[in-house]
């Protein structure tokens, strides 16, 4: 039961200075020990040191910002992730905006090609080049994981391994026009908080992973954006959008997860740590480590360890 623990510093991804520091603050809160604590042998891989690459040499491409940073940092990532899953290893990505999850989730297929993604947010970082307002990142990863849009070749590194019912995503509450058309389009199954209102988050999980994972034998990759928490909840975060997940309802979804004994490999995205007061980012940081551990193993009445699949 090995823990790779990926800090990935890193904001190319969207405009909003900070969120690069959002692995430190989760380190410095005591991540890895909180983890040690549960029974995992913790790894910790650092924190990735990116190389810049300066304006000039990476002008837009259409409105993309930041392309061939974007696209060599979800690479490295992808690589870094899939060596960890190959030996086993569950790794931890902590980032940094969603756009890294381009990169975790391609090193998770890489490993596990059978495996399913939940997606938690209140975004669906679903946008396509076509689609893309801002030109950030971050609001795309999912539709190159699924080789949706135009092609673009500093991007040609990318398969399109995630199929559209391998992917469910809960919390959906801020979703652009063109990403509705596609998640239509494709098929793709989302429990938006309507959803969550509507049937509980007990039933929302349990209907989520029926649609993914019907028999609980698919690996899960769970990529968790902290902003599909309501703001009340993680207000240090780069596009919050009230109305989100309450504290509880973010935490089930993660124990939910844990109790498959599927879940192979985890992000916890776009805490940003400079942009509320001292004790809200205090708050946020707080509630990316409890996420964490909730989706790793921690209970409220405390059971014992139980093996997940990347023992
Ligand atoms: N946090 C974000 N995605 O998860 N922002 C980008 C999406 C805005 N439409
Ligand atoms: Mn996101
Ligand atoms: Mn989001
Ligand atoms: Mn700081």
């Amino acid at each position: 039961k090995t823990l790779a623990i990926v800090g990935c510093p890193f904001s190319g991804g969207q405009a909003k200075l900070g969120v690069d520091r959002g692995p430190i603050h989760l380190v410095q809160a005591g991540l890895p020990e909180q983890l040690s604590e549960l029974g995992w042998k913790v790894l910790f891989d650092g924190h990735h040191q990116f190389e810049e690459i300066d304006a000039a040499s990476d002008p837009p491409i259409g409105k993309l910002k930041n392309p061939r940073l974007v696209s060599r940092v979800c690479e490295a990532i992808a690589k870094v992730v899939g060596e960890h899953a190959k030996k086993g290893q569950l790794p931890l990505t902590l980032g940094g905006d969603h756009s890294l999850a381009m990169g975790t989730i391609s090193g998770t297929f890489e490993q596990y090609p059978d495996a399913c993604v939940v997606w938690v947010d209140a975004h669906g970082d679903i946008n396509t080049a076509e689609t893309t307002d801002s030109g950030n990142i971050h609001g795309m990863p999912v539709s190159f994981l699924l080789g949706l849009g135009s092609k673009i070749p500093e991007f040609s590194w990318v398969k399109p391994l995630l199929k559209p019912e391998r992917l469910v995503y809960i919390g959906l509450r801020d979703v652009d026009a063109g990403e509705k058309k596609i998640l239509k389009e494709n098929g793709i199954r989302a429990f938006s908080m309507h959803e969550v209102d509507k049937y509980g988050i007990g039933r929302v999980v349990e209907m989520a992973l029926d649609h993914v994972n019907p028999k609980r034998d698919r690996p899960i990759h769970l990529s968790f954006d902290v902003d599909a928490l309501d703001p009340s909840v993680a207000p240090s975060t780069g596009t919050p959008v009230r109305g989100g997940l309450t504290f509880r309802e973010g935490h089930y979804i993660c124990e939910a997860i844990y109790e498959t004994g599927c879940l192979v490999a985890l992000d916890i995205m776009e805490v940003n740590p400079s942009l509320a007061d001292e004790a809200e980012v205090k708050q946020t940081v707080a509630v990316g480590c409890s996420l964490a551990r909730s989706a790793l193993g921690e209970t409220l009445l405390g059971s014992p360890f139980a093996q997940t699949r990347a023992s």
